[in-house]
């Protein structure tokens, strides 16, 4: 089964238990491909595990998902579909940002040609051409971050999975993040996206997923999550965020990284 025949990501009971903690629990889900899916939860909700499954890092203890249309099981077939930048993106201190990303490039049999092209061109929309020569021990935390994410979409992935893109960027930086995100979707990239700052996913998610002590507890459009139950009038994502996972036991909210 390729991509087209389905959605780009499946999970069924998908569970991951360490020891004592259960980190995701019995999760089923499923995000279609071209759309951006907002993942959201309150700090070891069990996102980055969600996401470090998917990307077929650790095994889950129970359940199963496809990713491209692939089992996760089948690690390789996984991997060449999709893209993924960690908390630390892999790089590597001692080349510039331009030999990380050929490096990049060179792991993912690209054509040099294209593979060139590519990245002179996301260098320059993220604004670290001129500073592609130097080493990245150099680089600032946003630099880092930059290369870290146009290394996970240089070979244009099927599915994409970003944990906080924007994070330590600039609001300009900020800024060419959420349009690059935005035009990668329109060009049917899917792109799984946990963040803890909510105005970006209110402006790019198609569907987001709120987890909370690894369980789903709600899932929808944004309109949808933001409609108060109650009364059918209108919410921030925040206040949405905020009812939905204090609703499900969490008074220690995750209020520190909404802010933009
Ligand atoms: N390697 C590990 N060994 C033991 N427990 C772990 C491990 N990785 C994660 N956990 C636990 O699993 C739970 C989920 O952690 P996870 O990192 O997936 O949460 P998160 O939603 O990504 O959090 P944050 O927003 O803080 O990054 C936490 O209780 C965490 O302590």
């Amino acid at each position: 089964m390729s991509l087209a025949d389905g959605p780009a990501i499946e999970t069924e009971g998908l569970t991951k238990r360490y020891g004592e903690t259960t980190a995701v629990s019995s999760l089923t889900m499923t995000v279609e491909r071209g759309t951006v899916y907002g993942f959201l939860g309150p700090n070891g909700a069990g996102k980055t595990t969600t996401m470090k499954m998917l990307t077929t890092l650790t095994a889950p203890t129970d359940g199963s998902a496809r990713v491209a249309g692939h089992p996760i099981a089948e690690r390789e077939s996984v991997t060449t579909h999709i893209g993924y930048l960690p908390e630390e993106p892999p790089i590597y201190e001692e080349l510039t940002g331009r030999e990380q990303l050929e490096y990049a490039a060179g792991l993912r049999d690209l054509p040099e040609t294209a593979a060139s092209e590519r990245i002179e061109s996301l260098l320059e929309r993220f604004d670290l051409l001129a500073d592609a020569s130097k080493r990245i021990e150099e680089y600032s935390k946003g630099m880092r971050q930059k290369v870290g994410v146009i290394q996970a979409v240089l070979h244009e992935p099927d599915v994409a999975f970003l944990d906080e893109p924007t994070s330590g960027l600039d609001p300009r930086a900020a800024r060419t993040m959420r349009d690059t995100i935005a035009e990668l979707a329109d060009r049917e990239m899917t792109i799984f996206l946990s963040t803890h700052i909510l105005p970006v996913v209110d402006e790019l998610a198609d569907e987001i997923g709120v987890l909370h002590d690894g369980t789903l507890v709600a899932e929808g459009d944004p309109e949808r999550l933001k409609s108060r139950a109650e009364t059918g009038g209108p919410r921030s994502l925040e206040d949405a965020f905020l009812e939905l996972t204090r609703e499900h036991g969490d008074d220690g909210l995750a209020t520190e990284g909404t802010a933009e």
